[in-house]
């Protein structure tokens, strides 16, 4: 039994509450059986046969409610308020700690018990050696004053590392980095900083700076400010409208006898920390949301996020608000204080992770040597929970992710005798990882070590057993968890269909994941990898997947696993629509199966995901399909050997041994796919991540030929390039976290393909597109890319591209918003004095150029006199390059003497 600070309650203020609430007893039983806090037996040891009046019944309530420890302690708090308001009668007061400083002391203890440090999801961690007593690795952020918001259309896997590019060399205009330290220092501080938001993607961390804040806090004794934290996954659990102080007493119900106090005179020494604002499922109508300053008042909980942002409801506290990048555009800039980025680990915090989270110092610098010698894994790793999942993956070791190594002498005689798919496994697991390159490691390699670990040497009763016995036992194990599997992967797969990643204890049964089972395994299993959503502010459990990646994972093994039996994995998931009842939907099943044949069917389903995924333009589904296509190689799905169906010769008759690649048919769906020209450039993007977990053969040779063309070296005679999807590209520069100049000069580079490298173009400081046929359309693309608010773009190099007046129009158009920008070559661009005069008009307002080189653009002394006229109004410019323009002998001389009456200015020109 848990004691805590709900059951010491309970105990210490039993006389108040029997007085108080002796005759509520019925209606509390009511709702706390409802609730499940307390059992059918429970209840009927509360009403003692019936012949036990009100009080005596309340004092057997009490003792059951201590008896069952602190969650059924908490659930009799949360319960009252609702007791209260159905009977109307006034709160009795049941604090025993009527001073303000004893009820903030009582707070920060709860507070700290709550947010105290949590070991990842590996329930059987080791207790922590000292090696390991720090439980947080520090995390880098970046701060600005104002606000920030990221390309759209983009999943967020793909814009890991990204923030870090721009910081590797300076932090001009992305804002200072900072650390943790500081972050708490100026969140700690009285008066606070109004409204401070902080942005990271998906498991970057974001929640543990929370956590981690607030149980330093709950340390400090003499801190002033008083901390209250709600997450928004729990204000989606409020259907009905509440006022702010119901909702925080009902929350805290142990400041209760002081939230009027601190509501009323405190509020600039509070901090209200709002967790997770992507999950929040109620709109946030900033316009219409009628203004409201009475904490009182009932109101819908949208309207009350609303107000508090605004400032209207307890206006002068300070707020942390925190959010995955796609919904930070859900709050008006202008509200916005400060605007934090979590950048991630830097590849030195990374290591130190690894020291600290693997099992020994050595298999910490075994799984450091390996992730940095792997750039896309390095570049994920960026990513907290990554690094959490990847030394899960790595450290269990699972021999089918590699080629088998040379094995030690005693451990051959054991792999020999082991299934025939089982490799040679060698006396560390460790090492079969670390020391073997022979296959290319993809992310939906180390998905299926992650899952396979977890499922082999975590289960209840395994850690005795030697690890090379588990592993030996892995098939049957797999084997063992299949209906567990279905049942996340098909949770799994409807959640992202629906885009829902929390889920009740209905969705679970409907599942077949009923947590009630006395299965021991399978409840460790579905621990580690489904998290209880321990709300407060209901009792209702929510389940929710470790990381949004798993969820990803889990839908593909679902996906690919019902494929290759022959069942639809579409069935049943469209539950808008109609349905079919299940004999006839089997019927139909088994008839398209005898027409179409397993592999047919498989083809059918493959190509129905990735139209599905081509048709989310918002990216949600481009890890799934990443991983679908992983799941497509027979070699990766070895890994898992045991879960799958064995699919015998139905795409690989002619190959003895397991292929390495995914089924022809599939490799040539993904290349049909890139060459649409409807996809959009991120979309495009992905189908490369695709071909890459497929293990397209071919790619890796068209990547070093890629790489010869940045490195500006003549195409070599093997060059795999004939022609060049520029969707590849982008592709290698989403891994290349180094690149700072992007020369594509002369690599007939035209519109189309610069639309497919639309997502790297922002990336860049330098973009030297020169002597390409980009003309006003590709100006229009990079128009795009300036636009991004994440622009680093800084020399914008285009001599000779065709831009022609049109394009100069879209470009400077553009420029005038942009603050990036400062040097612009366009020479030889046919602008005429057209062009000149859009430059002009961008020069009246820009004030960031300071070099443009216009030479030989068929400009005239009218076009030299616009930008004259202009520069009066322009103090920014230093440089002016005006070479072989149509200039007289007048126009030259005039343009010398406006030269010299500018200090600052240059004007080259042909004299
Ligand atoms: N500073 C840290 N030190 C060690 N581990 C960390 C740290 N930050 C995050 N982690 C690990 O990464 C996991 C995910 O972190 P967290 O839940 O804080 O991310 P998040 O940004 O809130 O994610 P989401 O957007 O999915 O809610 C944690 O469970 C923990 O294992």
């Amino acid at each position: 039994m848990a004691v805590g600070p709900f059951s010491e309650q309970v105990r210490e203020s039993r006389v108040e509450l029997v007085d108080a609430w002796s005759k509520h007893v019925t209606s509390l039983l009511d709702l706390l059986s409802q609730a499940g806090a307390i059992t059918e037996e429970d209840v009927s040891l509360v009403r003692g046969g019936g012949c036990l009046g009100d009080r005596d019944r309340m004092r057997n309530l009490l003792d059951v409610l201590y008896s069952r420890g602190e969650d059924a302690c908490c659930a009799f708090f949360k319960v009252m308020p609702r007791v209260q308001t159905a009977s109307g009668t006034k709160n009795p007061n049941i604090s025993i700690q009527p001073n303000l400083q004893e009820h903030l002391q009582r707070h920060r203890e709860v507070l700290g018990k709550e947010h105290g440090p949590k070991h990842s999801g590996n329930i059987k961690a080791k207790a922590p050696d000292s090696r390991q007593a720090k439980p947080y690795t520090d995390i880098t952020l970046s701060k600005r004053p104002g606000y920030e918001v990221h390309l759209q259309h983009q999943h967020e896997a793909a814009m890991v590392g990204e923030s870090f590019r721009g910081h590797a060399q300076e932090s001009k205009g992305q804002g200072e980095i900072c650390v943790f330290r500081e972050m708490y220092q100026s969140l700690l501080a009285v008066p606070g900083d109004g409204l401070t938001l902080l942005s990271g993607v998906a498991g970057s961390g974001k929640t543990t700076v929370v956590r981690r804040l607030v149980h330093e806090w709950s340390s400090q004794k003499d801190s002033k400010k008083i901390i209250l934290s709600l997450s928004f996954r729990e204000l989606n659990l409020l259907t009905e409208p509440d006022s702010l102080q119901g909702l925080l007493s009902m929350h805290y119900s142990h400041l209760k006898p002081v939230l009027t106090e601190i509501m009323g005179d405190k509020l600039e020494r509070v901090l209200l920390i709002l967790d997770g604002l992507d999950e929040f499922c109620f709109p946030l109508d900033f316009k219409r949301t009628p203004k409201c300053s009475d904490p009182e008042r009932a109101m819908p909980v949208g309207a009350m996020v609303v107000n508090l942002l605004k400032g209207n409801l307890l206006p002068g506290i300070s707020i942390l608000l925190t959010s995955r990048p796609h919904a930070v555009s859900k709050v008006p800039p202008e509200l916005v204080n400060v605007f934090c980025s979590v950048l991630g680990f830097t590849p030195a915090q990374q290591q130190e992770y690894f020291r600290h989270n693997c099992s020994s110092v050595q298999a910490g610098a075994q799984v450091w040597d390996y992730v940095s010698t792997h750039k896309p894994l390095q570049l994920m790793c960026h990513v907290p929970a990554f690094c959490w999942i990847v030394s899960t993956a790595l450290y269990n070791g699972s021999p089918g992710l590699t080629q088998p190594v040379p094995a030690a002498d005693n451990s051959k005689s054991v792999s020999e005798d082991v299934t025939p798919s089982a490799p040679c496994i060698p006396t560390d697991p460790s090492a079969v990882l670390i020391t073997s390159s022979v296959k290319t490691l993809t992310i939906t390699d180390i998905y299926c070590c992650f899952l396979k670990s977890i499922l082999v040497f975590h289960g209840e009763g395994r850690e005795e057993d030697s690890r090379w016995r588990l592993l030996q036992d892995a098939p049957r194990i797999l084997q063992e968890s299949r209906p567990v599997l279905r049942g996340l992967g098909v949770l799994a797969f409807q959640g992202l269909v629906e885009r829902r990643f929390l889920f009740d204890c209905a969705d679970l049964d409907r599942a077949g994941l009923s947590l009630d089972r006395a299965d021991v395994s399978r409840g460790v299993f579905l621990v580690e990898i489904l998290k209880e959503d321990s709300t407060s502010l209901t009792l209702e459990k929510n389940f929710y997947f470790i990381h949004t990646s798993v969820q990803e994972f889990l839908a593909a093994t679902y996906f690919v696993y019902e494929s290759l039996s022959g069942s639809d994995p579409f069935a049943g998931q469209q539950p808008h629509t109609f349905k079919l009842p299940p004999a006839l939907q089997r019927l139909m099943t088994s008839t398209s199966k005898k027409l179409l044949g397993a592999k047919g069917l498989l083809k059918r389903h493959v190509k129905k995901a990735l139209l599905w995924s081509e048709q989310k333009q918002s990216g949600h589904m481009d890890l799934f399909c990443r991983f679908v296509s992983g799941l497509m190689v027979p070699r990766t799905r070895l890994t898992l050997d045991g879960l799958f169906p064995r699919t015998g010769s139905l795409f690989c008759s002619s190959s003895p041994s397991t292929p390495s690649t995914a089924p022809p048919f599939y490799l040539s769906l993904l290349h049909s796919q890139l060459q649409s020209c409807s996809l959009c450039p991120e979309r495009q993007v992905n189908v490369c991540h695709c071909l890459y977990e497929a293990q397209d053969s071919g790619l890796s040779q068209r990547l070093q030929s890629w790489l010869q063309v940045l490195a500006q070296m003549p195409r070599s005679e093997h060059s795999s390039l004939e022609k060049k999807d520029w969707s590849e590209l982008a592709f290698l520069l989403q891994l290349s976290p180094d690149l700072d100049t992007l020369k594509l000069d002369a690599q007939g580079l035209d519109a189309e393909g610069l639309r497919r490298l639309l997502p790297v173009l922002p990336l860049f400081r330098t973009l030297s597109l020169g002597q390409n046929p980009l003309g006003p359309e590709g100006a229009a693309v990079l128009s795009k890319a300036l636009k991004t608010p994440a622009c680093r773009v800084e020399r914008l190099w285009v001599v000779k591209t065709g831009l022609g007046c049109e394009g100069v129009r879209i470009l400077s158009d553009t420029l005038k918003d942009n603050r990036t920008v400062v040097d612009l070559r366009m020479a030889i661009n046919d602008i005429s004095d057209g062009g000149a005069g859009h430059l002009a008009d961008l020069l009246k307002t820009n004030c960031a150029l300071k070099d443009i080189r216009l030479r030989d653009n068929q400009i005239t002394d009218k076009g030299a006199e616009l930008l004259m006229d202009a520069l009066t109004e322009n103090s920014t410019l230093q440089y002016l390059w005006l070479f072989d323009n149509k200039f007289t002998k007048d126009g030259v001389k005039k343009l010398i003497e406006f030269s010299k009456t500018r200090t600052n200015l240059e004007i080259k020109v042909c004299v």
